[in-house]
């Protein structure tokens, strides 16, 4: 289930696991990888980190819109930054690349998962939680989704798996 570029580009919260099975699933399938993170720090030339201290989550948001809907790639994987989907013209980009999963885990496992937002570079707004940014994302991932895989309580290789299962027929 992918059109003609062959791309599938993960979409989902922070720590929801984009980056660790898209990896693993493009090898496994025999597909490129491309996280739209590192490429965001290679066209800046700057840490992430460093990009968030300097224009603020908003100022982000603007840079990753622009790198995003700038990428045209075919047969990739494509893990994408969990804000990616405040910026309208980045999904439309990856929409038209393929076919976008949306990696969707309770709030209370991602809690466990990640230290503290911020020193993780998340963009948020000043006195958020976690949960405020969930139920702010949730409707926009449901939104742009094509496929929506609930990785809650599932490995790396489960999850994986489950992505793939939606691609590739007989498995
Ligand atoms: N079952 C699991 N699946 C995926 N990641 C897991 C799992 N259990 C623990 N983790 C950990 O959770 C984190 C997932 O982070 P990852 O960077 O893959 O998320 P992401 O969706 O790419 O986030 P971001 O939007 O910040 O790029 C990693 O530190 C990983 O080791
Ligand atoms: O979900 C977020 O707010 C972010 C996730 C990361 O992938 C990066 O794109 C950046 O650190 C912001
Ligand atoms: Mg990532």
């Amino acid at each position: 289930m992918t059109n003609s570029k062959n791309n599938i580009i993960l979409i989902g919260m922070p720590g929801s696991g984009k980056s660790t099975n898209g990896v693993i699933l493009a090898k496994n399938m025999g597909m490129d990888f491309i996280d739209s993170d590192i490429l965001i720090q290679h066209v800046k030339g700057m840490r992430l980190e460093e990009l968030l201290n300097i224009h603020g989550p908003e100022g982000f948001n603007v840079i990753e819109e622009e790198v995003n809907a700038a990428i045209d790639v075919e047969n990739t994987v494509i893990a994408t930054g969990g804000s990616v989907v405040y910026g309208e013209k980045a999904m439309e980009n990856l929409k038209a690349q393929g076919t976008v999963v949306y990696l969707d885990i309770t709030c209370k496992e991602l809690e466990e998962r990640l230290g503290d937002l911020r020193e993780r570079g998340v963009s948020i707004k000043d006195g958020w939680t976690l949960q405020d940014l969930y139920d702010e994302r949730k409707p926009l991932y449901e939104k742009y989704a094509d496929i929506t895989v609930n990785v809650s309580g599932l490995t790396v290789g489960e999850s994986m798996e489950l992505i793939k299962s939606h691609f590739v027929s007989g498995e």
